[in-house]
């Protein structure tokens, strides 16, 4: 089979995206574009929704899938809103339907859109996570990981461990390394495994590295940037509103409300396409891979908007 793919990334948490219909064998195809393209971070695809303008299916690394991508659904809301010449969409994802938004585009032309993300729990069961009889883990260490970091679980609806940490983390990775990898085995605690975000405070908001289940480190994961401006927001560590979230990628803008009980979490940044690729998918993997590679213009836009954000990530190591 001949496909058209796009490479596209929101905030260098990057993906191919395929339109295609219903089928069960994605994960398949997952697994041949990350295996011959080391920066993809997954596969994105855009499928027909009865109730939706559009429904989003996300594939990891690894092949497994996941029940939200906030970074790809910026991507999905680009092309589907192009697609349809129209500005607002809902998209339909495993377990919500999403409102999507285009906004004013970032320096005169990097496409931006907002996304929904929802639904938001704190149980610990709609993570999944088994911790003693806890049913909730909001801003306390886990004895057993550190005694100096606040961990936060959260599942928007992908599941997430959040730890407010002191920069010293971020320059030595191997700390945040060492636990996700952990809980994205085998374990106790995780059975089908976690995001697991570090959080640092900066001048104009925080930073973010996440470990991403079924990926490793990631430039950037959207629905834990989301998260971890939640959980920054209730720590105090930044006040209630719009949170820049500085990233090893570039940057966003977390909108988080809280309302009692009810919580709106609104995500923008960009959404920028990189290139235009046809792949042939056939059973053998022999018989599969690129036909042809269309390099785009945009990322020479994105790049300058990097290096202005750089000044804030470059304070940890990369
Ligand atoms: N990068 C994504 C999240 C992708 C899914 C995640 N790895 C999971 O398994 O939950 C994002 O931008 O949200």
């Amino acid at each position: 089979m001949d496909l058209t793919l796009l490479k596209v990334h929101g905030s260098m948490n990057t993906f191919y995206l395929v339109e295609g219909p219903e089928r069960d064998d994605y994960n398949e195809l997952a697994l041949r574009l990350t295996a011959l393209d080391s920066e993809a971070d997954g596969l994105l695809v855009v499928l027909p929704s009865l109730q939706a303008d559009a429904k989003m299916r996300v594939f990891n690394r690894d092949g497994s899938e996941a029940s939200m991508c906030g970074n790809g659904l910026r991507c999905v809301a680009r092309f589907v809103c192009e697609r349809q010449g129209i500005e607002e969409a809902v998209i339909e994802t495993m377990k919500a339907l999403l409102k999507v938004k285009k906004e004013k585009t970032l320096q005169d032309g990097i496409a931006r859109y907002s996304v929904e993300i929802s639904p938001v729990s704190f149980k610990l069961k709609d993570l999944p996570m088994v911790y003693e009889d806890n049913d909730e883990w909001l801003l306390k260490p886990l004895p057993f990981l550190s005694d100096d970091i606040v961990f936060s679980a959260v599942a928007v609806p992908n599941p997430h461990l959040i730890g407010l940490v002191p920069a010293a983390y971020q320059n030595d990775q191997s700390h945040q390394q060492k636990w996700a990898e952990f809980f994205n085995g085998p374990n106790d605690y995780f059975s089908d495994g976690v995001n697991v975000s570090y959080v640092t405070k900066v001048e104009e908001g925080i930073f973010v590295r996440t470990f991403e289940r079924g990926v490793g480190f990631t430039n950037a994961c959207g629905t834990a940037m989301t998260a971890s401006a939640l959980i920054s927001c209730m720590a105090g560590l930044v006040p209630f509103g719009n949170v820049n979230v500085y990233n090893p990628g570039g940057m966003v803008q977390c909108q988080v409300e809280k309302k009692g009980e009810e919580i709106r979490l609104l995500l923008t940044g960009n959404a920028t396409v990189l290139s235009v690729h046809r792949f042939q998918w056939e059973n053998e993997v022999e018989d599969s891979g690129f036909k042809s590679v269309t390099e785009l213009e945009e990322q020479v836009l994105y790049e300058k908007f990097i290096e202005q954000t750089s000044s804030i990530s470059d304070q940890f190591a990369q």
